[in-house]
């Protein structure tokens, strides 16, 4: 057994599975790397009962009437952290069911007592930071300070949505008859289906359920099949503060994924479907939800724009840049993609970039050394190898990086003069290449920044206030960061236009999504 400390005897009562580890075909064509990998131990966890491998359904964990099971490998070493039950269509529509009957009572709450609920989901989930930031750099990767990092910002969405859940304001409308009133009240949809990706496994999920429930709906969450744990360990503490049952469920999937996905998206008890991943999957569950009418909510891919004008603060740009391009090893989907750099500081630019990135010491999260873990896994890295690949039989020069280490890490790569004819240039990478291409005029890179059917996010740095207004209202994203590359939080409107989504995520906006709003005319 790789992690003695975290088989508790529920778990292995639970589960009728062979138990035995596996390490998957791990290629580590560094040895050195390979080494120290694979020697990093995995901290126990102070409370071993967040670490759950059952489904969460009706506030039980349970495996009922399932066999198969799929296993969760550590990102870093292709070890095995265990396995789950690999739940289906029928198991789905009993949790529908489940968070159904549960939506009757728990839609009759008052916002306070969600609020109070929230609040002390949030506190739980700050108490057990490091535990939950464990188990994130386990099943993830990212260091262990950005999945600490990433545990505050999940929770930052309850404590957010807790004082939301007080403030869903009714309408009074001027009424234009004598003997009649207008006045509009917001009520929850409904059963909410959420389906997460793993590259954010407890803020992408803390950001819909917090509003979800905030606003009284109830939800059947199926979250990414390479990092469940966070989604299970969320439930464990949701269940110690008192969250009715039935509120939240939990459906690990992965083999059965399109029949998960389908039961949310036709079953017309769920109300509502929220999504956040690639565009094709997002395109193809909005077409399953048409069948039933359902309110969607889309947070999709990008391929993020980062504009450097000459007039630009070049340091903080610099600075910008890593934290927006490298963060998650840069799978995020709000990372910069096409970095555009003016023609008479791309020289500076791309030389001091390359030398900070040449810097970064990738490794397991767990080492406190590292400053960038693995991809998520061998199909991750083949991207990023396809794009360095094509980029660079293309002419790009390769001022860093360029390399797979093995297993499923990549150097951080910088490639300069990029082209507009390299897949980068469409294509989002979700990995740790910052792609330089050089521009000469505003107009010109506003026009190649717009180029794409994406628009989540984009960003600039130019210290010419005209400027930085006219550019920010002509870039055609959801999103744009104006002499900064960090953009996210509990209190601003997160989503894209065009191909990148529908729906706005946290701040004020965040529980309408999750709301009708009704209106009723009374005759006096
Ligand atoms: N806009 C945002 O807020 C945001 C945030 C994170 C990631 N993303 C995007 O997500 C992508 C990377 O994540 P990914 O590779 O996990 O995306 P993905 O679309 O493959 O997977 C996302 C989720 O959808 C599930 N899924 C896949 N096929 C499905 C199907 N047929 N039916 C139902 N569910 C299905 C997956 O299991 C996972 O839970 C990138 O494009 C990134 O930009 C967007
Ligand atoms: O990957 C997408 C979400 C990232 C974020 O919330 O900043």
């Amino acid at each position: 057994m790789l992690r003695p400390a975290l088989q508790s005897s529920f778990i292995k009562a639970c589960l009728n599975s062979s138990r035995t580890p596996t390490i998957r075909k791990f290629n580590m064509s560094v040895p050195a790397l390979r080494t120290i990998v694979t020697s990093v131990a995995i901290p126990k966890l102070k409370d071993q009962s967040l670490f759950k491998e059952l489904a969460f359904i009706n506030n039980e964990w349970t495996n009922k009437n399932i066999t198969e099971t799929f296993t969760v490998y550590d990102p870093a070493t292709d070890k095995e952290i265990g396995k789950l039950p690999d739940m289906g269509a029928k198991e789905t529509k009993g949790a529908i069911e489940v968070a159904s009957t549960a939506f009757k009572s728990w839609s009759q709450t008052t916002g306070k007592q969600r609020h109070d609920l929230l609040i002390k989901w949030y506190q739980a989930m700050m108490d057990n930071q490091d535990d939950l930031a464990t188990i994130l750099t386990w099943e993830n990767g990212k260091t262990f300070a950005e999945a600490k990092g990433e545990v505050a910002y999940a929770a930052s969405f309850y404590e957010w949505f807790a004082e939301e859940a007080v403030r869903t304001y009714g309408t009074v409308i001027p009424s234009h008859m004598p003997n009649q009133r207008f006045i509009t009240i917001k009520q929850p949809v409904g059963v909410v289906g959420i389906i997460t990706p793993w590259n954010f496994p407890a803020a992408m999920i803390t950001r819909k359920v917090g509003a979800a429930l905030a606003a009284g709906c109830t939800v059947v969450i199926k979250p990414g099949a390479e990092t469940p744990y966070s989604a299970l360990a969320l439930c464990e503490l949701a269940k110690r503060v008192g969250i009715p049952a039935g509120v939240i469920n939990v459906i690990p999937t992965h083999k059965h994924v399109s029949d998960v996905g389908k039961e949310l998206c036709s079953n017309p008890t769920v109300k509502k479907i929220s999504f956040t991943g690639s565009t094709a999957v997002g395109k193809l569950l909005m077409s399953q939800s048409s069948g039933t009418m359902k309110k969607v909510s889309m947070e999709l891919g990008g391929n993020a724009s980062f504009i450097v004008f000459d007039d630009a603060d070049i340091s903080a740009a610099i600075d910008n840049i890593i934290a927006c391009k490298f963060r998650g090893t840069g799978q995020t989907c709000v990372s910069a993609n096409r970095i555009y750099v003016q023609k008479n500081v791309y020289t500076e630019f791309s030389t001091r970039l390359a030398e900070k990135v040449k810097q970064f010491q990738v490794g397991h999260g767990f080492d406190s050394k590292t400053t960038h873990g693995p991809l998520i896994n061998s199909k991750g890295v083949e991207k990023v190898q396809k794009h360095v690949e094509d980029a660079v039989s293309k002419g790009a020069e390769l001022l860093a990086g360029g390399k797979h280490l093995g297993g499923s890490f990549f150097e951080p790569t910088v490639l300069g003069n990029m082209t507009t004819d390299m897949c980068i240039h469409t294509e989002e990478t979700f990995g740790p290449v910052a792609a330089l291409f050089q521009f000469e005029s505003e107009d010109e890179v506003v026009e190649l920044a717009n180029n794409t059917p994406f628009g989540l996010a984009s960003y600039f740095f130019s210290r010419d206030i005209g400027r930085c207004w006219k550019v920010a209202e002509r870039l055609e994203t959801g999103m744009v960061g104006v002499n900064t590359g960090v953009i996210s939080s509990c209190y601003t409107p997160f989503g894209g236009v065009k191909e990148s989504g529908l729906g706005r995520e946290g701040s004020y906006m965040g529980v309408d999504d999750y709301i009708n709003v009704k209106y009723i005319s009374m005759g006096l």
